[in-house]
C-alpha cells in the first residue's frame, strides 16, 4: 500500500561538513530504517572547525518544501534543529499547526559547539511561545534549558526543576541532556514523562572531543522509532544507545570537534 513504509521529515539547517543538522538526522534516520525527508531552513558552510557562514532561506523557500512534502508523503514523526531567526520560527510554527507530521520532537538548537550562533537570541521567546506549546517531546541541552528557564542548572535536582518548568510551558514530554554537564565520569539525561514519570539515563563519559551532532542525532533516533510506533520511553532510551555508542566509536573525520560513528549502534531489519 502506497505511503505504509514509516517515513520522518527533519526540519533543520544543512551542515555541508556532514556530522551535524540534517546530515546528521538523515544519516541516524536511514540507520533506523525509516525513510527521511528534510524541509532546509537554512544553509550553513561549516565543517569540523566551526560553522564559517550561515545563510537562512526564505520564507517562500520554507513555504514551497512543506508544501510539496505535505502533498506526497505521510510523515509519521518530525522533529526540528537548527532555526536561525524570528521569520524561520514563525513560519515552522504556521506549517506545523497547517499540517498533521505526527509526534513533534523539538531540539531547540541555540549554538553550535565552535560557539557560533544558529539561533538569533531574539527568537528564544518565539520557540517557547510558538514551538513549544505544539511538541510531543523537547530535547534541550544545559545551555538551551538555562535559555529557555532562566534556571541555572548546576546540580541534578535542578535539571528536574527546569523541565517540570518546560512542561508547564507546554512541552509534554521533556529530555534534558547532559553532555555539558560537568561529571567527568558520565553523561547523564533525565526524563520527564507527560504522565509524570520521570528517569535518568546513565552512560560513560567518553573522553573525547569528536562529539559533533550529539544533540541531531539522539533527537532524529527518538523520531525514527516514533515513527516506526515505539512507545516514547521506549524510543528515547533506545536512542540514548544510539548515540553513546556512535561517540564511543571514535572515527577520525577532520582536525576539530569530529562527527560521530553513526554505524557503531548498527540499523533494525
Ligand atoms: N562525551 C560524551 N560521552 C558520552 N555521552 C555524551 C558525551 N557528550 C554528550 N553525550 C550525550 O550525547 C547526547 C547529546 O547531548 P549534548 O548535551 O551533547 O547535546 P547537544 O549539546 O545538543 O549536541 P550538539 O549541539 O553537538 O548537537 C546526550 O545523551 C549526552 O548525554
Ligand atoms: C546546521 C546545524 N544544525 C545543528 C547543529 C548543532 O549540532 C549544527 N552544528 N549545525
Amino acid at each position: 500500500m502506497i505511503n505504509e513504509f514509516p517515513q520522518t521529515l527533519t526540519i533543520a539547517g544543512s551542515d555541508c561538513g556532514g556530522g551535524a543538522g540534517m546530515q546528521a538526522d538523515l544519516k541516524t534516520m536511514q540507520m533506523r530504517r525509516v525513510f527521511g525527508a528534510t524541509v532546509i531552513v537554512a544553509i550553513t558552510a561549516q565543517n569540523t572547525l566551526g560553522v564559517q557562514k550561515a545563510y537562512p532561506l526564505t520564507t517562500e523557500q520554507i513555504n514551497a518544501q512543506f508544501a510539496s512534502i505535505a502533498d506526497d508523503f505521510r510523515i509519521r514523526a518530525c522533529k526540528t534543529g537548527m532555526l536561525a531567526d524570528i521569520p524561520t520560527v514563525q513560519i515552522v510554527a504556521e506549517n506545523l499547526r497547517r499540517y498533521d507530521f505526527g509526534p513533534y520532537v523539538l531540539d531547540p538548537v541555540m549554538v553550535a559547539k565552535g560557539g557560533a550562533k544558529l539561533l538569533a537570541d531574539d527568537a528564544i521567546a518565539e520557540v517557547k511561545r510558538d514551538l513549544i506549546p505544539l511538541c510531543t517531546l523537547i530535547t534541550p541541552n544545559l545551555p538551551e534549558t538555562e535559555k529557555l528557564t532562566g534556571i541555572k542548572v548546576e546540580q541534578p535536582e535542578q535539571m528536574k526543576e527546569a523541565a517540570r518548568q518546560l512542561q508547564s510551558m507546554g512541552a509534554k514530554n521533556v529530555l534534558v541532556k547532559a553532555g555539558h554537564f560537568n561529571d567527568p565520569d558520565y553523561a547523564t539525561d533525565y526524563v520527564l514523562l507527560a504522565d509524570q514519570r520521570d528517569f535518568w539515563m546513565k552512560a560513560k563519559r567518553v573522553h573525547t572531543k569528536r562529539t559533533h551532532g550529539t544533540g541531531d542525532t539522539i533527537s532524529s533516533c527518538i523520531v525514527a522509532e516514533l515513527a516506526k510506533g515505539k512507545p516514547i520511553e521506549e524510543a528515547i532510551k533506545i536512542s540514548k544507545q544510539f548515540v553513546t555508542a556512535s561517540i564511543a566509536n571514535t572515527i577520525q573525520i577532520g582536525h576539530g570537534h569530529g562527527p560521530l560513528n553513526l554505524w557503531a549502534f548498527g540499523g533494525e531489519k
